[in-house]
């Protein structure tokens, strides 16, 4: 067992305090091992007035930290899974995939509070085209504004920019306890969550053996499953992570993996929406299978276009 454990993470409030809920896990797991955390700043944090759907490159807040772990420099780094692509640089892995509480998205709206009571032409904020498509699908009468930074820069431009709501992650507003702004959590029939979205990633080195061992209670099984569904489902469609494709995969009662996704055209118009369920030691193929179908039934044509676009 190592006696010390050095975690990589991004300086904003909530990649810390995602930090932080891991160093203390592993603080109450290890009395006697040194935690320690060491903050970094990646390309993502640096570009904070682009569209991220412009910038378009995948790994944007992961980068910098999988070339510290490579070097050694630090031994683990925790990210919101979402924010990982779906395919990890050579020689790293995800060590552990932690429970999955709060997938789904949620509208802030202090004057409206929901959705179908925004007015006509209402101006809602997001940076993500999931998040538009799937919006503007219900609401072709909105007016989607870009939305990007921090979690509170976000809250505070839904003030200084006079929008009407914004729509965030759920999981990302109670890590921060910031959940009490929230008036809406919009089902999933209406938006279907990014791929991952909910989790936490524990990255570290495929060589040590060591580590990846003092890691393993970290991982909650039945989500690394659901999310490995996801997570092949968006490898196939090669989507990244700012396409506009939600997708959800879950274990119900009887054990079964169900996975529901929806591909759409940015301007919500064209939806492609599908579902499929097995068993959860097929994860892979079970959102492998689904992409395929969904691509063949019109999804390819989506998403030709959108890249044409680009
Ligand atoms: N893209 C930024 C990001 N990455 C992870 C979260 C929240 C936590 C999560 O989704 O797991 C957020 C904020 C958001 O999408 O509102």
């Amino acid at each position: 067992m190592k006696q010390k454990l050095v975690i990589g993470t991004r300086g904003s409030k909530l990649a810390l305090w995602q930090a932080n809920h891991i160093a203390a896990c592993l603080r109450e797991h290890y009395p006697d091992v040194v935690i320690e955390l060491k903050n970094m700043v990646t390309t993502g944090d640096k570009i904070l007035d682009v569209p991220l759907a412009k910038i378009g490159g995948k790994g944007l807040f992961t980068k910098e930290l999988e070339v510290a772990m490579l070097s050694g420099e630090i031994d683990l780094a925790v990210h919101s899974l979402k924010d990982m692509p779906t395919q990890l640089p050579e020689g790293l892995l995800l060590a552990a995939v932690t429970e999955r509480v709060d997938p789904g998205d949620a509208l802030i709206s202090p004057e409206y509070k929901t959705l179908d009571k925004l007015p006509v032409n209402a101006k809602v904020g997001t940076s993500s085209l999931r998040r538009k498509a799937q919006l503007l699908n219900v609401r072709p009468d909105l007016t989607i504004v870009d939305l990007r930074g921090n979690l509170d820069t976000r809250l505070k431009k839904l003030i200084t920019e006079k929008l009407d709501a914004i729509l965030l992650a759920v999981a990302g507003l109670r890590r921060l306890g910031w959940a009490e702004h929230i008036t809406q959590v919009l089902p999933q029939s209406t938006c279907l969550p990014a791929v991952g979205q909910g989790a936490l990633a524990i990255e570290a080195r495929e060589n040590d053996a060591e580590t990846l061992a003092m890691l393993a209670f970290l991982n909650h099984e039945p989500t690394r499953q659901a999310t490995l569904a996801e997570r092949t489902f968006l490898a196939e469609v090669e989507g990244g992570c700012q396409v506009p494709i939600g997708v959800y995969a879950q274990l119900d009662p009887g054990g079964q993996l169900s996975l529901n996704a929806v591909i759409m055209s940015p301007d919500g118009k064209e939806a492609i929406r599908d579902t499929i369920a097995g068993s959860p030691a097929a994860a892979a193929t079970l959102g492998q299978t689904l992409a395929v179908r969904m691509l063949g039934n019109g999804g390819r044509e989506i998403l030709a276009k959108l890249f044409e676009n680009q």
